[in-house]
């Protein structure tokens, strides 16, 4: 299948005026300001740009962390900041995997219990969502490891294991926090093009912040921010 097949016409995040302030008066800052863009279902959009330029704050607005002072955000059509409290928590819950560059794993728990957190915050049984966690152990291409601690884990495996985590719930929105940074760049690479061909489908949207630009070639699209504004937009190179 090639690069560009998987993206579909469906919208998947519809984000109209963003505008997230922090502070009042003389330390007012505008972190976001006034951002617009959509991203489809089967689509790796990349968002780029300087230390500072509002990036983690759109992603934390987008998933439904961070209310924002105006704007909307639709996800599959709902408006996510009308949602009430338990509704929010549940979009974060089901509709969200969030991966970051940290990798946040437990360290005193196993590659399998590590990715069956999730399951388990959702009511399952214990001894079912390890067992459902150990396929995903195998989709991410660490088979004969669900029992080893993170610590045993090289930074690749651990990060496959963060998206291992963040993928077992089936969540329509994958976001990707500098998924890269710890990365040397042929592991880098790896990761981000196992991601492209493995966890993006045409149900999935993937959104990566990056600073690394040797896995640009990945993206479908990039936006580009400076200052809280969108100030571009790229094609991929693929
Ligand atoms: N909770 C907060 N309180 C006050 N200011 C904040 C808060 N969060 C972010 N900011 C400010 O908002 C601006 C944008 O920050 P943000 O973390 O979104 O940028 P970024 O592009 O993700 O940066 P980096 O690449 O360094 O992570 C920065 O000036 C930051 O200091």
């Amino acid at each position: 299948m090639d690069a560009q097949s998987l993206r579909t016409q469906k919208e998947a995040i519809v984000a109209t005026g963003l505008t997230k302030w922090f502070g009042e008066g003389d330390t007012k800052m505008t972190a976001v300001n006034n951002v617009n863009f959509v991203a489809h279902f089967g689509e790796i959009l990349f968002i780029v740009g300087p230390s500072g330029s509002g990036k983690t704050t759109l992603l934390s607005i987008i998933s439904g962390i961070l209310r924002p002072n105006a704007g909307t955000v639709t996800v599959d059509g709902a408006n996510i900041w009308e949602f009430d409290k338990d509704r929010l928590a549940d979009f974060r819950l089901t509709k969200v995997g969030f991966v970051f560059q940290d990798y946040h794993l437990f360290p005193r728990l196993t590659t399998a219990e590590n990715i069956a957190i999730p399951l388990i915050l959702r009511q399952r049984n214990w001894n079912e969502s390890i067992a459902e966690a150990r396929k995903y152990v195998d989709i991410v291409g660490l088979t004969g490891r669900s029992e080893i601690l993170p610590v045993k884990l090289s930074g690749g495996e651990q990060q496959r294991v963060a998206i291992a985590r963040a993928i077992i719930g089936a969540p329509e929105i994958l976001i990707l926090d500098e998924p890269t940074a710890s990365l040397d760049g042929d592991t880098g690479k790896m990761i981000i093009s196992f991601i492209k061909e493995k966890i993006l489908n045409q149900n999935r949207c993937i959104v990566i912040v990056t600073h690394d630009a040797r896995i640009n070639e990945y993206a479908d699209r990039i936006i580009h921010m400076e200052d809280g504004r969108i100030t571009g937009l790229d094609k991929g190179t693929e």
